[in-house]
């Protein structure tokens, strides 16, 4: 058998402010990002279809998230009131595990900043 990792990408739009800093600064001021997001599962492909998944099941499940957070105000999203990359990341495993039995990696990535917050997640 052979174990794959399939990643699936989809691209929003979001506006947010964060807290860090001091009252002046940049980052308090509503802003907005192009964000990408990865989703991937890890398993096996299966001696029926020899696939691991069909990626049009992982295709539906985060078009599910990005449904609520493309020109979103990302404060807003409950559970995401301080949206760091790093929150959107866990704020993404959580909303997919349920769907996602064998999610192992979320990314969110700002591809002009040329920044990317990977999270793990062990089975
Ligand atoms: N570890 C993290 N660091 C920072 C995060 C984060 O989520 N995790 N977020 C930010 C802010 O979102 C900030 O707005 C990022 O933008 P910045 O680095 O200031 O770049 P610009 O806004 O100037 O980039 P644009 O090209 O104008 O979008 C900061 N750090
Ligand atoms: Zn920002």
């Amino acid at each position: 058998m052979t174990r794959c990792l399939l990643t699936k990408s989809v691209t929003f739009d979001a506006a947010h402010q964060l807290h860090q800093g001091d009252e002046s600064h940049p980052y308090r001021r509503l802003h907005g990002h192009s964000f990408r997001l990865d989703v991937s599962i890890e398993g096996e492909a299966d001696d029926k279809d020899q696939w691991v998944a069909d990626f049009a099941d992982l295709s539906d499940a985060i078009t599910t998230v990005r449904d609520v957070l493309d020109h979103a105000f990302l404060n807003e999203v409950a559970g995401l009131e301080t949206p760091t990359l790093e929150n959107i990341s866990v704020w993404v495993a959580k909303q997919l595990q349920p769907i996602l039995p064998n999610l192992c990696r979320v990314a969110i990535a700002r591809p002009s900043l040329g920044e990317t917050c990977t999270l793990e997640i062990k089975g």
